[in-house]
């Protein structure tokens, strides 16, 4: 499979290093094209993936091609490379958040193989959450193929567009929010005396525990919240405090205003 990149920022290099890790796609059969090379040169150094000279030598080289720029270029890129796309063979794939398949269809051509994704960061390490939506031209082999570039770097979830704001907020943001409670849970352990690196490496290691006790249980976060609180011990003292302070509501507004948001762009 030959696999083009147009845009080489934070998310493509986090596809990339995925892909790459998990063996799914070697380094040489990756060609990436954006107009600043400066800032990925190292990078495709390091990693041994092809540079273009231009976002349309990328299309005509690739089977599947990864549009990974922001969301205010997209539709001039696809003007740009709509030409070389539609040669009936290639599948186009989309990360670009809040640009819908019909969009993309009225600007790069009807016929035209399309997934729409919005994978998260944690791709980077094999560990990603992607959404998925395809168009009715990708079937077959080809959505399977597809598909499968991003079931091997971590877990896939086919949706309906119509949720695609609400996915980006709970997989697509909420990466930072997690780290947000891992930093808030190490600087208390800060506040308490422990170093912040020892602090920091316990927050995650109980994190990446509990998430997956959450996915390996039948039960539900609250069953196992219940399950830590002993009777009149201090796991449930500290649990009334949080909620005093607003956790659940904070959380809740967090991610209302970013699907708000993401539905602005
Ligand atoms: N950062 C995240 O966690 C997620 C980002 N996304 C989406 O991924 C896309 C990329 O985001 P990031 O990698 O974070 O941004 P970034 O700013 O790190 O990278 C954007 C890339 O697009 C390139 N670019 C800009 N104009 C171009 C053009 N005309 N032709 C070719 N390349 C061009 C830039 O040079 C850069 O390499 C965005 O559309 C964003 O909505 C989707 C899911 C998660
Ligand atoms: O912050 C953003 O706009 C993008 C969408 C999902 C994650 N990052």
């Amino acid at each position: 499979m030959q696999l083009g990149f147009i845009g080489v920022g934070g998310m493509a290099q986090a596809i990339i290093s995925g892909l790459i890790k998990t063996d799914t796609v070697v380094a040489s059969d990756i060609l990436v094209h954006s107009p600043h090379p400066a800032h990925y040169q190292e990078f495709a150094e390091a990693t041994g993936i092809q540079q273009a000279d231009s976002n349309a030598a990328v299309v005509a080289a690739s089977d599947f091609v990864v549009l990974a720029v922001v969301p205010g270029a997209a539709q001039a890129v696809l003007k740009e490379i709509r030409d070389e796309l539609n040669d009936h063979q290639k599948v186009l794939i989309s990360i670009v958040a809040g640009l819908s398949l019909q969009a993309m269809e009225e600007v790069a051509g009807y016929d035209l193989a399309v997934l729409r994704t919005l994978p998260n960061v944690n791709v980077a390490i094999g560990a990603g959450m992607t959404a998925i939506a395809a168009n009715n031209n990708l079937t077959g082999a080809k959505l399977a193929d597809a598909k499968g570039l991003f079931d091997a770097i971590g877990s896939t979830s086919a949706l309906p567009e119509a949720d695609f704001s609400t996915f980006s907020a709970l997989a697509g943001s909420s990466p930072a929010f997690v780290d947000f409670f891992i930093d808030t849970l190490a600087r208390a352990g800060v506040k308490h005396g422990l170093t912040k690196v020892e602090a920091t490496r316990i927050a995650a290691a109980v994190t990446e525990g509990s998430a997956k006790m959450v996915l390996a249980s039948d039960k539900t976060p609250f069953d196992l919240i219940d399950q830590v609180s002993s009777p009149g011990g201090s796991t449930v003292a500290g649990l009334l405090a949080m909620e005093e302070a607003g956790l659940m509501t904070a959380v809740v507004k967090g991610i209302d205003v970013t699907i708000k948001r993401d539905q602005e762009a």
